[in-house]
């Protein structure tokens, strides 16, 4: 009989405290309150340089030293064009070319190497050979149908290893081709690792003999916490590998992923554009570097869930006060959006000066937000990162052995 399988999904200063009364002054205490969080949540104390640098974020003046502008009925200045340097949406990709299987990408090449900011990707005509995912859970279905939607890939072209049959269903669902892991491997030049974390090696050593009889296969991992000298110590040496961490709003185009790369490898500058390439199809690509990878885990990877939280948490103090729960939910969700926007719009802003600028002296939003400091919204988010984080780290390390009975 099979296993239960798991519910989806998955897996400060009191009020009145200021030391001044200028906006300014404002943004310093919001840096105190980061830095009592900080301690709060148990990660030590607040890093010298990052203190340093948010205090003097917080205290310079504003660029523009004129006084902020007075709240009046004219439309608020807080309209995305008035903020400064807003950058334009990514252009996005209508297509990538795959490599021809048992060839390193040449026409992925000619693609720009990424960096470690947004990488512009151009639109490219579909020649895709083979896309394959070992997992057909809810990531992969989350990458595939977000590249599906943007046209990346056929359905014709994707191919699936996935043991557990209405996963299968829902795949078929989606006109893709359910195989088994090997025939995956024989028939896509990049795969995707998307099963769970302790399934990885042995489900890639079980696939040595398909992955020599099909040397240049890029294998994307999206494991938590499985590190690329895991990943390399479970292949051929012929097999290429790539860890990355996305989250599930590939779904909507709007992931925000970080990659790695081994060091040394020579085929490096082409996967990392093929990997940016994907993922900036639907959403944010960065590359860095390995070690902060469990960090962007514990951040952006499992970060979906803590917004989640957040918009319910918003949407039930709307019911509180007496909104019907949809006009709630809407709202809510739609709060988030549009600020988190915002702060994309507009990088150069600190999210402290967008918040005093909602934040009018003596109103109701300080109010609020003396509530979320003494609420302790702050240090709760600080340790939610940290012990995702800390959870990916342990994930990584490999198992004890056995114990002698
Ligand atoms: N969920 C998320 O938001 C994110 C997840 N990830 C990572 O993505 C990976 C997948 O997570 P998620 O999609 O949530 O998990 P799921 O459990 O939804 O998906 C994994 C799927 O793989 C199947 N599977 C198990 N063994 C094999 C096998 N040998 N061959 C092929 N398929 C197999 C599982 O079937 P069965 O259930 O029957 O075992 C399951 O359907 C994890 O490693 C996770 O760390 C990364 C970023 C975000
Ligand atoms: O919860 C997890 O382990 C996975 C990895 C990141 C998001 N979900």
């Amino acid at each position: 009989m099979r296993r239960p399988r798991r519910d989806r999904r998955c897996a400060a200063s009191p009020p009145g405290h200021r030391r001044g009364r200028s906006r300014v002054a404002g943004q310093c205490e919001g840096a105190m309150w980061a830095a009592t969080a900080y301690r709060r949540a148990g990660v030590g104390r607040f890093p010298r340089a990052a203190s340093a640098a948010t205090l003097s974020q917080v205290l310079q003046p504003r660029r523009d030293p004129a006084p902020p502008p007075a709240r009046t009925s004219t439309p608020s200045p807080l309209v995305a064009p008035a903020l400064p340097t807003a950058v334009a949406p990514y252009p996005r990709p209508s297509s990538v070319v795959f490599p021809p299987r048992g060839s390193l990408a040449p026409s992925v090449s000619a693609l720009p190497t990424p960096t470690a900011t947004p990488t512009p990707t151009p639109a490219v005509a579909v020649t895709m050979s083979g896309l394959g995912f070992l997992g057909g859970g809810m990531m992969a279905e989350a990458i595939l149908r977000g590249l599906l939607a943007k046209s990346i890939v056929k359905p014709a072209d994707v191919y699936v290893s996935e043991p557990y049959p209405p996963r299968q269903e829902v795949m078929r669902g989606l006109g893709v081709h359910v195989v088994d892991g090997a025939d995956v491997i024989r028939s896509a030049s990049t795969v995707f690792v998307a099963v769970k974390p302790d399934v990885v090696p042995s489900l890639l050593a079980s696939l040595s003999p398909a992955l020599v009889d099909s040397p240049s296969t890029l294998l994307v991992s999206i494991a938590a916490g499985v590190t690329l000298a895991t990943l390399r110590g479970a292949v051929p040496p012929s097999a290429r590998v790539a860890r990355v961490m996305p989250n599930t709003p590939c779904l909507v185009g709007a992931t925000a992923a970080a990659f790695s790369l081994e060091a040394g490898s020579p085929s490096a500058d082409d996967d990392a554009t093929l990997v940016t390439t994907l993922f900036s199809a639907v959403g944010l690509a960065v590359q860095v570097p390995e070690t902060q990878l469990d960090a962007v885990t514990g951040l952006s990877g499992s970060g979906p869930a803590y917004v989640y939280t957040f918009i319910e948490a918003l949407a039930d103090g709307g019911v509180l006060n007496g909104l019907p729960r949809a006009t709630a939910r809407r709202l809510a969700a739609q709060l988030v959006y549009g600020s988190a926007k915002m702060v994309v719009e507009a990088e150069d802003v600190h999210p402290a000066e967008l918040r005093n600028r909602v934040e009018s002296p003596g109103g109701t939003t300080i109010a609020g937000s003396a509530a979320l400091e003494a609420g302790g919204l702050r240090s709760a988010v600080i340790g939610a990162v940290s012990a995702a984080t800390r959870r990916a780290k342990e994930m990584a390390a490999p198992p004890p052995p056995p114990r002698k009975e």
